[in-house]
């Protein structure tokens, strides 16, 4: 085991929300790995228990049966190794762009002058140079996710989860974001379990793609991204395999609406 186990490991996962007037089985029986430094991404129609999944790997929500696995070992509660963004950007207000940044560094130990260098350095990375001395709430919905995404970098998980990450943005800065990020993942090669119901979004960035059943959640199909690295994020949708993978997986879900 040890350094040959895959970083995530879901071995048929079961969960039910169960509420006084319903019994829900949101997911049922997913088994699937993520490797060291692979990018996987999660489609499926609405409400098919996506985000569930990833609240269940963050260990937000407890399984009714199956097992998940870091680095082949059980984890209980919320792992140290494990980044999440979600749509919720959740920046602290009070904080200046610079500082949300530097949070984890503190959290990490490293002095001050190196927190906010390396801080500094991410954000120009996501495009905010200049901006670090503002405040969340002075800042545009796209320029938030870009300091989220600058500080999740500065945490630098073993295992990102993202829900969603770049919505709900426009057209144009959801390719700008995407780009910056894909750019600062090829860099630090992570592994990260990514859930969009963008397809583009989802075969640009990843190594597989995986397509969810509706309700209850199971897997209904996988696709391997065969397009080199680095990949140019926006021309790369014009590849002649860009296109035929997105037309089998689009044919999967709308199977499924
Ligand atoms: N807290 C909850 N209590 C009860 N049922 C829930 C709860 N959260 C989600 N569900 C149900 O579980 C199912 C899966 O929800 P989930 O949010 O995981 O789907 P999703 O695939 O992420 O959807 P979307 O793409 O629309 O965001 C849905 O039918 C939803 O109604």
């Amino acid at each position: 085991m040890g350094n040959e186990a895959p970083k995530l490991t879901i071995n048929n996962l079961k969960i039910r929300y169960i509420t006084k007037e319903h019994s829900t089985l949101a997911i049922d029986n997913i088994s699937l790995t993520v490797q060291d430094g692979e990018f996987v991404s999660i489609v499926g129609p609405s409400g098919c228990g996506k985000s569930t999944l990833l609240k269940a790997v963050s260990g937000l929500l407890k399984a009714e049966s199956g097992e998940i696995l870091l680095d082949g070992r059980d984890v209980q509660g919320v792992p140290d190794s494990v980044g999440f963004v979600f749509q919720n950007d959740a920046l602290l207000p009070w904080k200046t762009v610079v500082d949300n940044v530097r949070l984890p560094l503190e959290v990490k130990g490293l002095n001050i002058k190196e927190q906010t260098a390396q801080a500094v350095s991410l954000l120009d990375s996501v495009g905010l140079k200049n901006f670090e001395q503002y405040y969340p709430q002075q800042l545009s919905g796209g320029m938030r996710k870009r300091v989220a995404l600058a500080r999740s970098f500065a945490y630098d998980p073993d295992l990102y989860l993202m829900d969603e990450p770049f919505g709900p943005l426009d057209a144009q800065t959801r390719v700008k974001i995407g780009s910056a990020f894909l750019k600062m993942w090829e860099k630090v090669g992570k592994s990260v379990l990514f859930v969009t119901h963008d397809i583009e979004e989802a075969i640009v960035l990843s190594d597989r793609v995986i397509v969810m059943s509706k309700r209850p959640g199971r897997i209904k199909a996988e696709f391997t991204i065969d397009i080199e690295r680095p990949r140019p994020y926006y021309d790369a949708r014009f590849d002649a395999r860009f296109k035929e993978l997105q037309k089998e997986i689009w044919d999967q879900i709308a199977t499924e609406e």
